[in-house]
């Protein structure tokens, strides 16, 4: 179990994170999905203990990282997959991490299969690996210790297809055991292909959570006119968050509210139907369209959208 409470981390004047709180309950895969620069690594390394909050808590397992005795065993984490002793080989880095958690030695030999590093691939130095195998050694690290809980930053950066599917698989399997996945990405397919809930952050903010199937079922509002332009400022005007979507313009608020702005600014459309259908590209465009000035609102069990009306 992972407990994101009203984490908040500010850099100067400027708000990284702002009073973002989640919950990722063991059986499932959490989808933590933002634009660039939306605050997922920054809260992922605060749950994590690298960065300290400026306010707010986060704890895996009932503990904050830094109280874990022997975290590795508790939570395996995946934040940046460069960040390896490029000197060593592979089965050398997972060795000198097992010593340190207490493992087995011949664990090591179970998770480099585990995570598809065949013998040669061990024995090469870490410098001579892809980016693709580098995450590959970063998940058998996180794998090493059997923790409960996997939280992972872009974990699918640089594997190929295969690559992607494979994880796909691992993650799903590792959830279905029990376990508690958190993981982000840009990936949008990948993550709704394996992800069971989703936490979608903009600006800093937490702009929707909740079950997929139900975020995916309500994506706003699809609206056009001849005059593209005219009606996006006569939305905006209205206080309603606007994105180009490919076939018109996506607005998160229900079709009643939009038809009502664009009636009261005197604009005719051609198209006013609700959005659904477009998977999670779609909700994520509506979602993220105008994040800074969102409000943050949280359940960790009902889905969530604020403002939606
Ligand atoms: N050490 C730091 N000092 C100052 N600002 C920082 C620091 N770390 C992150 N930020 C800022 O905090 C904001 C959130 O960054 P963060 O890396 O958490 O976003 P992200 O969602 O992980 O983005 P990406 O997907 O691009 O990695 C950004 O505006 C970033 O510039």
């Amino acid at each position: 179990m992972i407990v994101v409470d009203q984490l908040t981390k500010r850099y100067g004047r400027h708000t990284a994170v702002e009073d973002v709180s989640f919950r990722c309950e063991p059986g499932t895969v959490t989808g933590f999905l933002g634009p660039n620069g939306a605050g997922k690594s920054t809260t992922m390394r605060m749950l994590c203990g690298l960065t300290p909050p400026t306010s707010g808590t986060a704890t895996v397992a009932g503990q904050p990282y830094r109280r874990l005795p022997n975290p590795g065993r508790t939570v395996g984490v995946l934040l940046d997959a460069s960040a390896q002793h490029a000197g060593r080989t592979g089965r050398e880095a997972l060795a000198v991490a097992a010593a340190t958690m207490g493992v087995d030695r011949r664990s090591v030999g179970q998770v480099l299969d585990r995570v598809g590093l065949d013998g040669v691939a061990a024995r090469r130095r870490v410098r001579a690996y892809s980016l693709g195998m580098r995450q590959r050694l970063g998940l058998a690290h996180a794998l090493l210790g059997d923790p409960r809980v996997l939280v992972l930053d872009e974990p699918a950066n640089g594997l190929d297809p295969e690559g992607i599917f494979w994880m796909r698989g691992l993650l799903r399997d590792f959830a279905d055991r029990g376990g508690t996945v958190l993981l982000s990405s840009h990936l949008l397919r990948e993550v709704e292909a394996v992800a069971d809930r989703l936490v979608v952050i903009g600006g800093g903010r937490i702009v929707a959570q909740g079950d997929k199937a139900e975020l995916l079922a309500d994506g706003g509002t699809l609206v056009r006119s001849r005059d593209r332009v005219a009606l996006r400022g006569a939305l905006e005007r209205a206080g309603l968050p606007v994105s180009e979507g490919t076939d018109g313009l996506l607005v998160r608020a229900d079709t009643e509210v939009v038809g009502e702005a664009a009636l009261a600014a005197g604009i005719a459309l051609t198209e006013l139907r609700p959005a659904g259908g477009g998977g999670l590209e779609q909700l994520f465009l509506t979602l993220t369209a105008t994040a800074g000035a969102q409000t943050t609102e949280t359940s960790a069990t009902e889905p969530t959208r604020e403002p939606v009306r």
